[in-house]
């Protein structure tokens, strides 16, 4: 018999002991301040334990309060699910399926619309009706590769500086064009200021080592930056946030003239990112690692759909499976100047999917006829499909790269 219950600021210790064995991993000292490690800024009253009859601890799982940029603008919180684990000794026998339960069942009384997580493995959360909707890719490219020649009419190179300052040195100022960054894009999450506070998460909210590339506009304004290490002959840039295409590309212009790099490896690149169509040599830039990122489970669908920008006018009759939390309902989607009004229907389906194929269209990072296409959704009538890609789709696609 499995118990799951919530957890308070008391049961940090185990929490943390249990999920660290759960991914065979030594957790690391804090800082004196409490900073420095990852968990420093669960969220203990958003966690779960799953325990055995006993009170042996063998499963967690957390959720940090974010905020998600939807197309179109609006943020929604978000809670973002991490921290899931299942001792070894107790797998496969439905710990994490009761977690998932729970959680999703939480989630809902707290009137999320939505949740959101970074799989492991993809071969998880579909069952528990997330689906992936944003993805990501490493660019790797030689260094000094040359860009082409910008066509006379083409508007004027990012005016502005670049210093580079110690990661350290400038968290504040990270702080700021992220939050500038992610309010933009869509796909993004909020990075809460005790994040930074804290330096937990992945460079260059963590208290690792890293220069700084930080472009500021004419003005001064600081609106981009570029965080990265040079080791044996590869400069590794962690994440490049750019308030547009020109910051993105004077930052990595500079990046590219390092010396003594042989190599650049842009870790986290938008799939479709223009930066490899800017060099004279296409080859030359190497994509790798394209991957899912960002998974989405819709909790309340018509609520989700609402607060999301369209960028299409139209109608389509969804008919959704939850076979999870084991309910369906037809939603009729009315787009009118950008804003959708979703409503139940007895209306015939243009389209029929599983709540996760619907999360993972819901940033407009896939479109649903690939979906039709790969025999994951059912379009009911001919143009059906044609009809949702115009609806769904975003001229900005998702992108996130907040790890956590
Ligand atoms: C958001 C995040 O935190 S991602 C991190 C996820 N955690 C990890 O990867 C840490 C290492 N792994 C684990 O701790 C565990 O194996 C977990 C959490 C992935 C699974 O926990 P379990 O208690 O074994 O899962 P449970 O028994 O409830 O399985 C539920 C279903 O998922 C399936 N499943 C579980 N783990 C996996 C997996 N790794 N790959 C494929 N299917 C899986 C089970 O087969 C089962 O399928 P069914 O519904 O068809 O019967």
């Amino acid at each position: 018999m499995i118990d799951v219950r919530p957890t308070t600021e008391e049961d940090l210790g185990v929490f943390v002991d249990t999920v660290h064995a759960a991914f065979a991993r030594f957790p690391e000292t804090p800082d004196e301040d409490g900073g420095g490690v990852f968990w420093s800024v669960y969220e203990m009253d958003r966690a779960l334990l799953a325990e055995t009859a006993d009170g042996r601890p063998v499963g967690t799982a957390a959720a940090y309060s974010f905020e998600l940029t939807l197309p179109g603008g609006a943020l929604l919180p978000a809670p973002g699910v991490t921290a899931v684990g299942v001792l070894p000794s107790h797998r496969r026998r439905g710990v994490l399926r009761a977690m998932m339960r729970h959680q999703l069942a939480d989630l809902r009384a707290r009137g999320e619309a939505l949740a959101v997580l970074l799989a492991s493995e993809a071969t998880i959360y579909g069952r528990f009706g997330y689906g992936p909707a944003t993805f990501t890719q490493r660019l790797t490219l030689p260094s000094g590769a040359a860009f082409t020649t910008p066509r006379p009419d083409a508007p004027a190179p990012a005016p502005g500086t670049v210093e580079v300052l110690r990661r350290a040195d400038c968290g504040p100022l990270l702080e700021e064009v992220y939050d500038r960054y992610r309010r933009a894009q869509p796909g993004a999450l909020s990075r809460p200021h005790h994040w930074w506070e804290r330096r937990a998460g992945q460079p260059p909210v963590s208290a690792a080592p890293r220069y700084v590339a930080l472009h500021r506009a004419a003005d001064g304004t600081p609106d981009g930056y570029a965080s990265y290490a040079l080791a044996d002959g590869v400069l590794t840039v962690d994440e490049t946030i750019a308030a547009d295409d020109a910051v993105f590309t004077a930052l990595a212009r500079l990046l590219l003239d390092h010396d003594l790099a042989t190599r650049v490896v842009f870790r986290h690149v938008p799939p479709g990112h223009p930066l490899r169509l800017r060099l004279a040599d296409f080859r030359a830039g190497e994509p790798g690692g394209h991957t899912d990122w960002l998974w989405v489970r819709l909790l309340d669908v018509p609520r989700a759909l609402a607060a999301r920008g369209w960028e299409a006018d139209g109608t389509l009759v969804l008919d959704v499976d939850d076979p999870f939390l084991g309910e369906r309902a037809r939603h009729l989607l009315t787009v009118r100047d950008g804003t959708a009004v979703c409503a139940p229907t007895d209306r015939e389906p243009d389209l029929s999917l599983d709540v996760a194929d619907l999360g993972s269209l819901y940033l407009g990072g896939t479109a649903p006829s690939a979906l039709v296409r790969a025999g994951r959704v059912r379009a009911h009538r001919p143009g059906a499909a044609d009809r949702a890609d115009a609806l769904f789709r975003t001229a900005r696609p998702p992108h996130c790269l907040h790890w956590f």
